[in-house]
């Protein structure tokens, strides 16, 4: 393990391979984790998301492969990590009879430094919940709960697994919000997720995991880009010029086709849409009355990178 590949991430994994019995279910994998990012391990169940998530903790040892955390080997440095790092608890570590805030004063009381308490509340949008007994909360409350808990220690890395399978989406959107605010804290965060949405809104970097193999990694928007370059622009307009004069702008494919109104919806291609092309599409002056606000962009996503890779789509592989 060389040293400054230490000094400038959180996480180093390095050609982890993970056996039971005999049989392979991590594979070689190798990624890194850098400071102020937050990484997403995407695949369907069984894929090897949560071994890998686990190992990195130094819940579950590695068969062969190093893996490394904020300067400590994770399998024999673990007392180091204490503090460092923070998994969300499962339900079972709840206090159905304390109140919201007392729970978390306990938690905190676990730690030499901790966050506010009320500061960890606002995040997590619970703030107007601090009296209510435990057991009252609804369930997308009590997640919010344990992350919360996990946040007190004011960690350098947060782990979630899931964080929001089957919660409505009110609930998600104070669990993105946790995240993006890990991120403006400088902190890292590993998740793991089926949510192909979820990842490319929220992820900087992606590794896509098949059968405990590495199918794809990298930034979501440049994967989707290196499968699928091409995009189209999308805007509908009372009469549309001549395909001449769009190919004089730079337009090379497109496609011209009537509406249901009458209008005509134009379908531009590029690999990418550029600035450039859009700068000279507006003021060309060639459209008249186009509502420029509703052009739309459409372009490939991760499901579809997920597709090309496997053949399946995440939801027939769960
Ligand atoms: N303790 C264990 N003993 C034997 N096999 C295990 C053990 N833990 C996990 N596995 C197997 O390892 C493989 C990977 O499991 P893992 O839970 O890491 O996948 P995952 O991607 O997290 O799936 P999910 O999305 O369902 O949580 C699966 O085939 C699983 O059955």
């Amino acid at each position: 393990m060389k040293g400054h590949i230490i000094m400038e991430n959180s996480i180093v994994v390095e050609e982890f391979v993970k056996k039971y019995d005999e049989k392979v279910v991590v594979d070689h994998v190798s990624f890194s984790v850098a400071k102020n990012e937050v990484f997403g391990l995407l695949g369907p169940n069984g894929a090897g998301k949560t071994t890998i998530l686990e190992s990195i903790i130094g819940l579950r040892s590695p068969t062969s492969g190093e893996i490394h955390m904020v300067n400590s080997n994770s399998a024999t440095s673990r007392s180091k990590l204490l503090g460092k790092i923070a998994l969300q608890p499962q339900e079972a570590n709840l206090y159905p009879n304390l109140r919201v805030r007392e729970m978390l004063e306990l938690f905190a009381s676990l730690y030499e430094k901790s966050r506010p308490v009320f500061e960890v509340l606002e995040v997590v949008g619970l703030a107007d919940k601090q009296n209510v007994m435990v057991k009252k909360l609804t369930d997308g409350q009590k997640r919010r709960l344990l992350i919360a808990v996990s946040l007190v220690s004011d960690p350098e890395v947060l782990f979630l697994d899931e964080p929001t399978s089957s919660l409505d989406p009110h609930a998600r959107r104070y669990i993105w919000k946790v995240i993006k605010d890990m991120k403006k804290r400088g902190r890292s965060v590993l998740l793991t997720t089926h949510s192909m949405e979820e990842a490319e809104s929220l992820c900087d970097q992606i590794a896509i995991l098949d059968h405990g193999k590495i199918i794809a990694q990298g930034k979501p928007q440049d994967l989707i880009f290196q499968h699928f370059p091409k995009q189209q622009l999308i805007f509908e307009v009372e009469s549309a010029p001549t395909e001449e004069q769009l190919h004089e702008l730079g337009v090379n494919e497109l496609r011209i086709t009537e509406t249901s109104e009458g209008k005509k919806e134009v379908c531009i291609t590029a690999t990418p849409i550029t600035r450039h092309l859009l700068d000279s599409l507006i003021s060309s002056n060639l459209f008249g009355s186009v509502e420029w606000e509703k052009i739309r962009i459409e372009s490939g996503t991760l499901e579809d990178v997920f597709i090309e890779l496997t053949g399946k789509t995440i939801r027939e592989s769960i």
